[in-house]
């Protein structure tokens, strides 16, 4: 039976396509498929569509998992596009362009969102996924979600219980998304700080190559302890800067993603970064990786657009010395070794942890109330 004949079947279930059939792209069709939805995923192998139509398994990706009856696959893009009333995507971000521009044709006649899953930037213009998807779209923003949170993959497809985060500039977009994408263990929650949202993704992942790295080293807790307080910081302090919400950071698409993203070994930033600690060059940690590691591609346009803002990035810095072989993984530290003699605060540059944090916070809500009509645009709401 083809994706279409099986989808009839189930013409009352609402259909959402998944493009994408990695670990991530997978198992959200699993999250969409057990939240109710008929799930068409795009698979580029034409076998891998074959086995999660026949055998209901994706063993390359999620060994182990079963996927609902609800779910098919196609390699046939405008098979999977079809009637779809939402679209996922989960590619690697440097592959997202091209591929969009094969999406948009199919997706002419539609209105239907446009959700992002995916936690890099392009490498080569420095732009988030749902900034690459307005411009390769054509569409209004208002159009466009993006997911995120503390969400490693094969935990979620076992059932475990766990949150995330949809954002969009549309409230309607973000809550439309989040009815769909939840279920008994997976719960959304909502925000409308699409920058914020995004760059926690993208960041958290850097600063868990550098976990990895101290971790290859041998470094203990202490160290991994204060790169990531650090880092969250470095986190902040870059997305504040582009226009995120601080309390963004704070929430499952900052704070949230950074921990889970640097205490596992499931995370491939991590492991990654953990290859480069143990000694590995660059070009064998990348050979080794069977899987996307965004972190690996992000690091140079994010130190671009720091250096752009005037945001310092040590740890970020450090990890990018380390990737071009320009400095010892032992030597990266929580600190930046150029400016050892000059006592630092530790608060954000935008005064977040101490008084002047609070009065900021204060400033911000009310202005964004103001905004919002009386509404806050920040923090996870369910
Ligand atoms: N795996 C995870 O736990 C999570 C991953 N993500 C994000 O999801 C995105 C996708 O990651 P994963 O699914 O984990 O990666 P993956 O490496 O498991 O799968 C990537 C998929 O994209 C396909 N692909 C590779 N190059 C392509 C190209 N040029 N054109 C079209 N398709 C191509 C691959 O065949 C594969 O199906 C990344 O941005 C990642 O940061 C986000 C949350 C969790
Ligand atoms: O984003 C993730 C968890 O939230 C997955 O992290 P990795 O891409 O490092 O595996």
């Amino acid at each position: 039976m083809t994706p279409r004949q099986e989808s009839r079947r189930g013409d009352a279930q609402p259909r959402v396509a998944v493009v994408g059939a990695g670990s991530w792209g997978t198992t959200f069709g699993k999250i969409l498929a057990d939240g109710g939805a008929h799930v068409t995923m795009w698979a580029r192998r034409p076998e891998l569509a074959h086995e999660i139509n026949e055998a209901k398994r994706n063993s390359e990706y999620l060994p182990g998992i079963n996927l609902p009856r609800s779910m098919s696959a196609t390699h046939h893009l405008s098979e999977a596009l079809d009637g779809a009333e939402q679209v996922y995507l989960s590619i690697p971000s440097q592959a997202v362009r091209q591929n969009l521009k094969a999406v948009r044709p199919l997706i002419a006649q539609t209105d239907a969102p446009i959700v992002s899953l995916m936690k890099g930037v392009e490498r080569r213009t420095g732009l988030r996924m749902s900034q690459v998807i307005e411009q390769e779209l054509h569409c209004d923003p208002d159009r466009i979600a993006v997911a995120s949170g503390p969400n490693l993959a094969l935990e979620i497809a076992r059932e475990q219980p766990t949150a995330a985060v949809i954002s969009s500039t549309s409230q309607e977009t973000a809550d439309a998304v989040a009815r769909r994408a939840r279920n008994g263990y997976f719960r959304t929650f909502v925000n409308t700080d699409v920058i914020g949202t995004e760059f926690g993704g993208v960041l958290k992942n850097l600063i868990a190559v550098a976990i990895g790295i101290v971790d290859g080293v041998g470094y203990g807790e202490n160290t991994k302890a204060s790169i990531i307080t650090r880092g969250l910081v470095e986190m902040t302090d870059f997305a504040v800067a582009f226009g995120a919400q601080p309390e963004t950071l704070q929430g499952l698409a900052g704070l949230g993603d950074l921990i889970a993203t640097c205490q596992s070994p499931l995370s491939r930033n991590n492991t990654a970064g953990r290859l480069l600690g143990q000694g590995y060059r660059f070009d064998d940690v990348v050979k080794q990786m069977n899987q996307t590691a965004e972190g690996l591609a992000s690091v140079a346009p994010i130190l671009q657009l720091a250096r752009e803002v005037g945001v310092a990035m040590p740890i970020v810095e450090q990890v990018k010395m380390v990737l071009d072989g320009t400095m010892n993984p032992r030597d990266i530290a929580p600190h930046l070794t150029t400016d050892d003699d000059t006592p630092m605060g530790e608060r954000t540059q935008n005064g977040q942890n101490g008084g002047g944090g609070a009065l900021w916070r204060s400033l911000q809500r009310a202005l964004d109330q103001f905004r919002h009509g009386g509404r806050g645009a920040a923090g996870d709401r369910p």
